[in-house]
């Protein structure tokens, strides 16, 4: 069974590090939801999600307080608002992005840096390590921010397919209006993950899962996945 399996697994690796529990992160979105039921599962309170909006909707915060409240995680609210705002207005006096499209991006990273910041503060005063919440298909393109969301110390769903994720929620608990919500990470509006990456969710979970895809799509995997190499590696450091 796959929940027992991933919840002793967690419990594992958390004791083979003298932690005592583990804080993530609690968007309101299935993938956090998902990491936080088992998480949930294998620590009982010592788990600590953390809320933190970044210019985030309302929707979202009421979502990842629905989850808190649905799977009884202890949970805080950190705002990141006014810490991105001061470090932006430093940054774009040295550098202003002209390309609107690039800014967005460039801007957007921050966000799930300052929360990677937010979570090692915690972990550490409290004895817990950091665990992520990316799934096989954000890892295998590429679709997570380097040391952002990337920057972990556990990745429990780092295995599963988003359809798999999917299935697990059900099993775990999670309420319906998270499982069909709109995959997004929420870092300008209107973003969606589908749309952004310009792949369906469908699809990459089919080739992951069996290799089988239209030669577009196929092609279009294997670029990312080969643009995306340096992230799922440690710096290179050259042989002396
Ligand atoms: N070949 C190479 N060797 C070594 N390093 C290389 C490199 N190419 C780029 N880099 C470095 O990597 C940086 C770019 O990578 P990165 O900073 O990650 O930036 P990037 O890959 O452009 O952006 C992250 C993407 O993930 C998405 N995202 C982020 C966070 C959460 C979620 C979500 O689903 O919730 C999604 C986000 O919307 C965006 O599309 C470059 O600035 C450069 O420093
Ligand atoms: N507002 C937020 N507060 C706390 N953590 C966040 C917030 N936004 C994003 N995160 C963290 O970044 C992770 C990556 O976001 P991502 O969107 O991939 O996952 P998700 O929101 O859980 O699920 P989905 O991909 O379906 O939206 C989240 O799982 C969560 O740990
Ligand atoms: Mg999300």
């Amino acid at each position: 069974m796959v929940v027992d399996l991933l919840t002793e697994w967690l419990k594992t690796r958390v004791q083979e590090a003298g932690a005592q529990g583990v804080v993530f992160g609690l968007s309101g979105g299935i993938d956090s939801a998902v990491v936080g039921a088992l998480s949930r599962r294998a620590f009982g309170d010592d788990v600590l999600g953390i809320i933190m909006p970044c210019q985030s909707s309302v929707q979202d915060m009421l979502d990842a307080k629905l989850v808190a409240d649905e799977l009884s995680i202890p949970c805080i609210m950190v705002e990141l608002d006014d810490a991105y705002q001061l470090l932006l207005g430093q940054y774009e006096a040295f550098v202003k992005i002209g390309n609107e499209e690039k800014a967005r991006q460039v801007k957007g990273n921050i966000k799930p840096r300052l929360r990677m910041i937010t979570l090692y503060y915690f972990a550490q005063a409290l004895g817990y390590l950091v665990v992520g919440t990316s799934n096989r298909d954000e890892l295998e393109v590429g679709y997570f921010t380097k040391y952002g969301d990337g920057g972990v110390d556990l990745m429990p769903i780092g295995a599963l397919v988003k359809s798999q994720v999917r299935e697990l929620a059900k099993f775990l608990g999670v309420p319906e209006c998270i499982i069909n919500k709109v995959p997004s990470a929420g870092l300008y509006e209107n973003q969606t993950d589908e749309a952004e990456m310009g792949i369906r969710y469908e699809d990459l979970d089919r080739y992951l899962l069996t290799g089988e895809g239209t030669d577009e799509i196929v092609r279009k995997i294997r670029t990312m996945q080969k643009l995306s190499e340096h992230k799922r590696r440690l710096p290179p450091i050259p042989e002396l």
